[in-house]
């Protein structure tokens, strides 16, 4: 899927995703962190087990990597059943959930990825088939047509949206929970790390993978992406996970102490200097840097915002003094 918000830096290969899976947790023990989700979600899959039923339709809903379909697939791993996978864009009309929802077995979790890019007539169809376990299917063409009712087995839809606030409220409402992921910790990736070293088998110098987290933007997918990068980099010059790989690596990928790369700094630097620090529209800033809108409201701007290099306010986006500090940009006279 090119157009989904992309981690900027480094693409997705075939051999990232693969990557991924492998160090993907299959139970929600093993997943780290979001402690309040993971209580929320055991006690949602347990009181199902209890009463025998599938499980309340489940929306995961935070900035990307941050473990949306690492936890759909825990779902159909705790509970037992298949997992379906699609997406949003993949669901381009009615008659395309029409062909996955009449195919589904009974219990089946149903996972739809970027659910917010549903076409408008597959999502109408989709309220009635949470909500009844039913939908109207369309036979014969024009004058002809006629709507002939499909009943569905239960089955629970888990949801992923990296922009929940662009899911109408009548989809929304069809949930009976909705996750929202925060940042990790740095303490909490550095567990992810080591967790991701021990499958590597790679040997680490004691504080180099809390190095690596602390520059991971609160992110699993990219503290694991820089810690292989890292792994390249010891790999090539014969060392361990030592903090000098970690120094020369990272300073090679254009990843600073902060964990910015080369996009955070082009927009705060755009920000700053072409629109005197804000405030500005986000789409304008990211057309400016030549990025898509979406990669820069849904990955970028909420990195800067947590770290208090960028604020919102109602005209726009605003540069902090922090931003200008990091840039070594002097602020302007008041
Ligand atoms: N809590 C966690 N513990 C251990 N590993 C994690 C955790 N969360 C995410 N990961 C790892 O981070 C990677 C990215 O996670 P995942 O693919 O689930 O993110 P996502 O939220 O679905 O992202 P996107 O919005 O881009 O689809 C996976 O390889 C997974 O193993
Ligand atoms: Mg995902």
């Amino acid at each position: 899927m090119t157009d989904q918000p992309r981690l900027p830096e480094m693409a997705e290969s075939e051999s990232e995703l693969e990557f991924e899976s492998t160090l993907r947790p299959n139970r929600l023990d093993d997943f780290i962190g979001q402690e309040k989700v993971r209580k929320q979600l055991d006690l949602l899959l347990r009181a199902a087990e209890i009463q025998n039923r599938t499980p309340d339709h489940i929306l995961l809903a935070g900035p990307p990597g941050l473990g949306k379909t690492t936890l759909a697939m825990i779902v159909a791993e705790e509970t037992g059943q298949a997992l379906r996978l699609t997406s949003g864009p993949a669901l381009q009309n009615a008659a395309d959930l029409a062909a996955v929802l009449s195919s589904m077995v009974p219990g089946e979790v149903l996972f739809i990825d970027e659910i917010h890019r549903m076409a408008r007539t597959a999502e109408e169809m989709l309220y009635l088939a949470m909500e009844d376990f039913r939908i109207d299917i369309m036979v014969g063409k024009g004058a002809g047509a006629q709507s002939v009712p499909l009943e569905l087995s239960p089955f629970t839809v888990v949801g992923a949206t990296t922009r929940s606030g662009l899911l109408p409220a009548p989809l929304r409402d069809r949930f009976g929970f909705t996750a929202h992921l925060e940042f990790y910790q740095d303490e909490e990736l550095e567990r992810v790390l080591t967790r991701t070293a021990t499958l590597l088998e790679l040997v680490s110098e004691p504080g180099s993978l809390a190095e690596i987290a602390s520059r991971s933007r609160g992110t699993p997918r990219i503290a694991n992406r820089l810690l292989r990068r890292v792994r390249d980099y010891a790999l090539v010059h014969g060392t361990d996970i030592s903090h000098e790989a970690v120094a020369a690596a990272l300073q090679l990928y254009d990843v600073d102490e902060r964990g910015l790369d080369r996009l955070d700094r082009a927009v705060l630097d755009t920000l700053i200097r072409r629109f005197r620090g804000g405030p500005v529209g986000v789409r304008t800033l990211a057309v400016t840097v030549g990025e898509e809108p979406d990669t820069v409201e849904a990955v970028v701007e909420p990195f800067l915002v947590r770290i208090g290099m960028m604020a919102r306010t109602q005209q726009g986006r605003i540069a902090t003094p922090e931003a200008y500090e990091h840039l070594s940009i002097p602020l302007p006279p008041l």
